[in-house]
């Protein structure tokens, strides 16, 4: 069978004609205009343009010029991109460099091009105008844009690295960057274009020797209407290239950071081990107080958990299983009491499923996976909970209960001695709901492992000591 679906000529053609047509219609109307002119200076003809262009074109000065300007444009840009990104995470990690910065940065924004270009010209002179120029624009764009994706970073996901211990170049790759990027990318759409903008009037004002703006200056002080129009021609195509090329990098970063983050290696002391040994793991809680502000949610708690052992935690709606589940990863600090953790490293099943939801299960299994698991490993430790179908698709497509089995597999396949679970079989069917029993019931030895549920029976069936909040 043809796996192509014919193509439809007719459709394509109407296609064709409908962004031909305008395109044609306004270049009639420019051509008539330019003929109600018959001096020829106020407005040339596209013909008269696009023969200026040709002529210009097969001289060195041309491509010169068009070499001089984009050098100096993208030079300006990338800086920029470099220096906002650098000014970015220092803000994000150091709260008074971001008050320091912010009214500098507001400043240069609200500043117009044409003033920046003239204080440029006393301090550097008209030869590199347009990069310090465009580097103005740039910077405080990116940085407020990338600050911004950093604040709206999703809390989930901040806990889910935090807790698995993923940092450097996994973090980089599969937390920060995802969560800027769309900011990033809708900041690029209008300052890559307007970077060019700016660039070409920095180079009218100061008008360098051998610039686009140059070029464009003297066509326009001996009243070459033609060369005119060919020069900006030049500049608007050399515009729309930058900008759509940029973009489309942009936008191809994000698979190819997922598999670098993927790649980055994981070290020992990162990941807390191998495999959990769990012979000296240990969790004990005395008098231990939990909740949120000044008010605890319940009477002090206290257990003790050693090596090979499970906690069922099982209380109504609402009385703190979740909170108890955060305290014990260390997300949130208890509000009294002592809580002392001996496991090497954690790992952790959310109430709500959290996922890098472009990733496939067995990606997001290998992300926080102990060193030396394979995607061997990992798939055939999904294939004990999920359908083979839905092992290669990203997360985002998969039902419910799958993204729950996938956040289970990554629990066990991750090196943390302390494994724990919020409601790990809610939203199973009778089935998947036994398979995922029998699957905690394997893996779970030489970890700790505390769960909450609101089944009485998943206590008995994993032989777990029972805490009722
Ligand atoms: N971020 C928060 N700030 C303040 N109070 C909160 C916060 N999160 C939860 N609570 C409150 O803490 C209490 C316990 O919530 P928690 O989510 O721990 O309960 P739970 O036992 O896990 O409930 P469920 O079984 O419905 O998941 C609730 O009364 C809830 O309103």
């Amino acid at each position: 069978m043809d796996k192509n679906p014919p193509i439809d000529k007719k459709a394509t053609g109407v296609h064709a004609l409908t962004r031909c047509a305008p395109v044609a219609f306004w270049l009639v109307v420019w051509q008539v205009a330019s003929m109600l002119d018959s001096s020829g200076i106020l407005l040339c003809g596209p013909l008269d343009a696009l023969l200026a262009l040709c002529r210009l074109s097969s001289t060195q000065t041309f491509w010169g010029s068009i070499w001089f300007s984009t050098l100096r444009i993208v030079a300006g840009v990338l800086l920029g991109y470099v220096i906002a990104g650098v000014l970015a995470a220092v803000s994000w990690h150091m709260s008074t460099v971001r008050i320091l910065l912010q009214p500098a940065l507001l400043a240069i924004k609200s500043t117009p091009v044409a003033c920046i270009v003239v204080i440029l010209l006393i301090w550097i002179g008209a030869a590199n105008v347009s990069i310090i120029t465009v580097l103005l624009l740039v910077v405080p764009a990116i940085y407020f844009a990338l600050c911004a994706g950093l604040d709206n970073m999703d809390a989930g996901q901040r806990d889910l690295f935090e807790i698995f211990g993923a940092r450097g170049r996994r973090r980089f790759f599969a937390l920060i960057w995802p969560a800027v990027l769309p900011y990033l990318q809708a900041a690029s759409s209008t300052v890559l274009g307007m970077s060019w903008k700016a660039g070409i009037a920095a180079e009218l004002i100061g008008v360098p020797a051998g610039s686009l703006g140059e070029r464009i200056y003297q066509a326009k002080l001996l009243l070459e209407t033609p060369d005119l129009f060919a020069w900006t021609f030049c500049v608007i195509c050399l515009s729309w290239l930058f900008e759509h090329g940029a973009m489309a990098l942009l936008r191809g970063t994000w698979p190819r950071a997922a598999k670098l983050a993927l790649r980055a290696p994981r070290d020992l002391m990162e990941s807390g081990g191998e495999a959990p040994s769990g012979h000296n793991a240990s969790l004990r809680a005395q008098g231990l107080l939990i909740g949120y502000g000044a008010e605890p949610l319940r009477e002090p708690l206290g257990f003790s958990l050693g090596p090979s052992s499970c906690l069922c935690l099982q209380a109504p709606s609402g009385t703190g299983k979740t909170t108890l589940l955060r305290t014990m990863a260390r997300l949130q600090k208890p509000l009294g009491g002592a809580l002392e953790n001996a496991a090497r490293g954690c790992s952790m099943m959310f109430q709500d499923a959290c996922l890098v939801e472009d990733l496939d299960a067995i990606d997001n299994i290998l992300l926080f996976a102990r060193p030396g698991f394979t995607r061997k490993d990992a798939r055939d430790l999904a294939c004990e909970l999920l359908p083979k179908d839905a092992l290669s698709r990203p997360v985002r497509e998969l039902s419910g209960g799958q993204r729950r089995r996938v956040e289970l597999a990554r629990a066990f396949a991750a090196p943390g001695e302390l494994v724990l679970l919020d409601e790990p079989f809610g939203g199973l069917d009778a089935q998947a709901h036994s398979c995922a029993l029998a699957f905690v019931k394997r893996h779970g030895t030489r970890r700790i492992v505390v769960f909450a549920t609101h089944d009485a029976n998943d206590a008995q069936a994993l032989t777990a000591q029972v805490l009722e909040l």
